[in-house]
């Protein structure tokens, strides 16, 4: 189990072994997180540097240790935010990827409710964008969407709660058609911050410019001012929001190095509205927080990828009026999340 972290909450709310409060509430619906479980039936490797150790065949049974944990919660999870690399890169060259998919999705299927899943770098890794947009893993098929082919989209798991789903690889080099108007975008915009032959390769790493990079992406005006409008209509139903990503838009919530390109322009919409309460991503493997000027709670989960055999990465959210309960398993701290 993790330690509460708080900013400027007490934590006398909450028991570090069960999510009963002092004042023995209900909460009104809970859910799960799992960032990065890049699977792959591989013998363990290492990240780029050589300096941290990628468990990629157990990330596999770290993934059923969270569904069991799941399926036995009093009050069951109404859906799982699944925040993207849910399958390693590496399958692709071992012509694995549809295979590893699908180890992914049963374990989900044994016990899992509803899982929305987040796109990352290592599904385009994987997948071109129309064969995700005809995979398990396109969760927002037939809802209100940023665009023709853009995996953003929003829902309502109770009344007065919203969560958007983030496409951060809509601008992207990785994820995008040669031909694209989009890819030619993400191509200018990246090759005018980063000189490198490789642009998986830093240009640096003062003031955030280590984040163009080619594993990082951004989002189009598109899908900004589609966040915006939803935004908008949340503020008026006085809804509460949770906008979910697979990388990061808060400098302080996560290594630099894994900020998404356009990350400003996403927080300067967040900050002018009041609906928005939590943002969450995962790519950042170590994880992050940060409460930002507005009140809005940056976290960044720490990836199943990294997390040794014998611990875990997961967390259930329990949801109330006035707060979020994030009980962490493993690697995973608790955190009272006040709005
Ligand atoms: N400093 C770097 N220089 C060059 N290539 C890098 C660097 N860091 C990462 N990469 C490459 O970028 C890709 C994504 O990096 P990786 O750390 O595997 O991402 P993730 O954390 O999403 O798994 C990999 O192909 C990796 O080899």
């Amino acid at each position: 189990m993790g330690q509460f972290h708080t900013s400027a909450h007490s934590v006398k709310h909450a028991t570090q072994d069960g999510v009963q409060l002092e004042d023995g509430a209900d909460p009104l619906f809970t859910f799960g997180v799992i960032a990065d479980i890049q699977y792959a039936d591989l013998d363990d490797g290492f990240n780029f540097h050589g300096t941290r150790k990628r468990y990629y065949r157990s990330s596999l049974r770290l993934l059923c240790n969270a569904n069991r944990r799941w399926a036995a919660e009093r009050v069951r999870p109404s859906f799982v935010l699944q925040l993207g690399d849910v399958i390693d890169g590496s399958n692709r060259r071992h012509g694995a990827s549809q295979r590893a998919l699908r180890a992914v999705m049963d374990e989900f299927g044994n016990y899992a409710p509803a899982v929305h899943h987040v796109w990352g770098n290592h599904e385009f890794y994987n997948f071109s964008r129309s064969e995700l947009l005809s995979s398990a893993l396109n969760s927002g098929a037939g809802g209100d969407r940023a665009g023709d082919g853009v995996h953003a989209y929003h829902f309502s798991p109770a009344p007065g709660f919203r969560f958007v789903v983030l496409d951060a690889y809509d601008l992207s080099v990785i994820g995008r058609e040669r031909r694209s108007d989009k890819y030619e975008l993400a191509f200018k915009l990246i090759k005018a911050h980063n000189p490198n032959r490789n642009l998986n390769e830093p240009p640096g790493y003062r003031h955030w410019i280590g984040r163009f990079v080619q594993f990082n992406g951004g989002f189009s005006q598109e899908q900004l001012d589609w966040l915006h409008g939803v935004l908008l209509g949340a503020d008026e139903k006085k809804e509460k929001v949770v906008v979910v990503s697979h990388i990061p838009v808060h400098p302080l919530s996560t290594d630099g190095i894994c900020l998404a390109w356009n990350y400003d322009k996403v927080l300067s919409i967040l900050n002018s509205h009041k609906s928005v309460v939590c943002f969450m991503a995962g790519h950042d493997h170590d994880g992050g927080y940060y409460l930002d000027t507005s009140g809005i709670h940056h976290l960044t989960l720490e990836g199943v990828i990294e997390t040794p055999p014998d611990s875990d990465a997961f967390g259930t959210v329990y949801v109330y009026e006035d707060k979020m309960v994030l009980k962490g398993n493993g690697r995973i701290s608790d955190r009272l999340l006040m709005y």
